[in-house]
């Protein structure tokens, strides 16, 4: 049998064998664009539903329309450790998951775990603990947690492959955005900012953990009830990234009021004490050619480019208690999508 010298759940400090952390370790969208170009158009025969959403958009869940009037919403997110503490880590990978089926104006159905485990080098009742942070909130999502997949691997990873179900004719998209409309961000930026600190120092922040492990539902239904049918969420690519995303699918422009985005706690200071991860410099570049930085400096720029690990919701529309901080307008002839004001 086996013997592992790995060390107690609360000696070990779960960010340290992460190279990115949370969704500041994706895939950079402009190669991720490159790499998934391929597969774009080709549609299989004698299918049961009809794609309503696919790749060709970018869009946070496939939707397929079945025959009852039913919209099926299947989506997939997976990361490496974001903070130290496993249980939260669990936590934040499932509220992180489950936002793309609210960013699509869904409802949760079935959830399975994605699991990667140096078994050697870390005690498999830390991925238990894991597990159950991810259980919890699956449950407190009204989700089923029915199953999952576990490989050894160098590097801890988890997540969760997300099943959902969604009026058709109500969803949220990301290319269904028209010009004149409020944008409403439903939480503050700074995630990536904070999380990179926690990462370098070991100080914990528990308000950026309250909220990356706070679901995106409410904001969801509410905006999905008033009629709302564009959002989507902001995780890795950071604001200008997914609102240029969300601007060239619906082929308008954007407007940020940098003065209105809301930000938590310290995450200026650890801007200013140097913490940015090269995922949220990654941002920005792939951003520039499309940005109209206005008076923004480069400080105000890579906060609005933080990579965020389950943030909110971007959504074309206003949704009650939550700040507008811009707005859609009409496409510029010269290829700008956000403009920052
Ligand atoms: N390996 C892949 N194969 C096919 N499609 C992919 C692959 N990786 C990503 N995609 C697709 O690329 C698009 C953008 O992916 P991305 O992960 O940024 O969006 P997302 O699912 O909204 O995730 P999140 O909200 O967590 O950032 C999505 O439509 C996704 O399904
Ligand atoms: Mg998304």
């Amino acid at each position: 049998m086996t013997t592992f010298a790995a060390p107690a759940t609360s000696a070990v400090r779960l960010t340290q064998y992460a190279r990115g952390g949370g969704c500041a370790c994706k895939i950079p969208p402009g190669e991720l664009e490159t790499a998934v170009a391929g597969l774009i158009g080709g549609e299989p025969s004698g299918a049961p539903g009809e794609l309503m959403v696919g790749l060709d958009t970018g869009d946070d869940a496939a939707a397929v329309r079945l025959q009852d009037g039913t919209a099926v919403l299947a989506t997939t997110d997976f990361f490496s450790p974001v903070v130290d503490d496993a249980y939260d880590w669990g936590r934040i990978a499932a509220a992180n998951a489950l936002s793309d089926i609210y960013a699509m104006g869904g409802s949760p159905l079935v959830a399975l775990n994605l699991l990667g485990w140096p078994r050697t080098e870390l005690a498999f009742d830390i991925a238990a603990e894991v597990l159950r942070g991810g259980i919890d909130v699956a449950h407190r999502a009204g989700c089923h947690v029915a199953g999952g997949h576990s490989v050894d691997d160098p590097e801890p990873k988890y997540g969760m492959a997300v099943t959902g179900v969604a009026d058709p004719d109500r969803l949220l998209r990301n290319d269904a955005g028209r010009p004149g409309v409020p944008l409403t961000l439903t939480k503050p930026l700074g995630i990536g900012v904070l999380n990179n600190r926690h990462k370098a120092t070991g100080e914990v922040f528990p308000h950026a953990v309250d909220t990356m492990t706070e679901l995106n539902r409410e904001p969801a239904r509410t905006a999905v009830e008033l009629g709302v049918r564009c959002a989507t969420d902001v995780t890795g690519f950071g604001l200008l990234g997914h609102l240029h995303k969300l601007a060239r699918a619906s082929g308008v422009g954007a407007v940020v009021d940098a003065g209105r985005v809301p930000y938590l706690d310290g995450a200026r200071e650890a801007l200013a004490d140097g913490y940015v991860s090269g995922g949220t410099r990654r941002n920005l570049a792939w951003v520039t050619p499309h940005l109209d930085p206005g008076r923004a400096d480069d400080a105000e720029l890579l906060l609005l480019a933080d990579a965020q690990t389950s943030g909110g919701l971007l959504v074309a529309g206003e949704v009650p208690g939550h700040p507008v901080i811009g707005e859609l307008v009409p496409r510029r002839p010269d290829g700008v999508t956000v403009t920052v004001r």
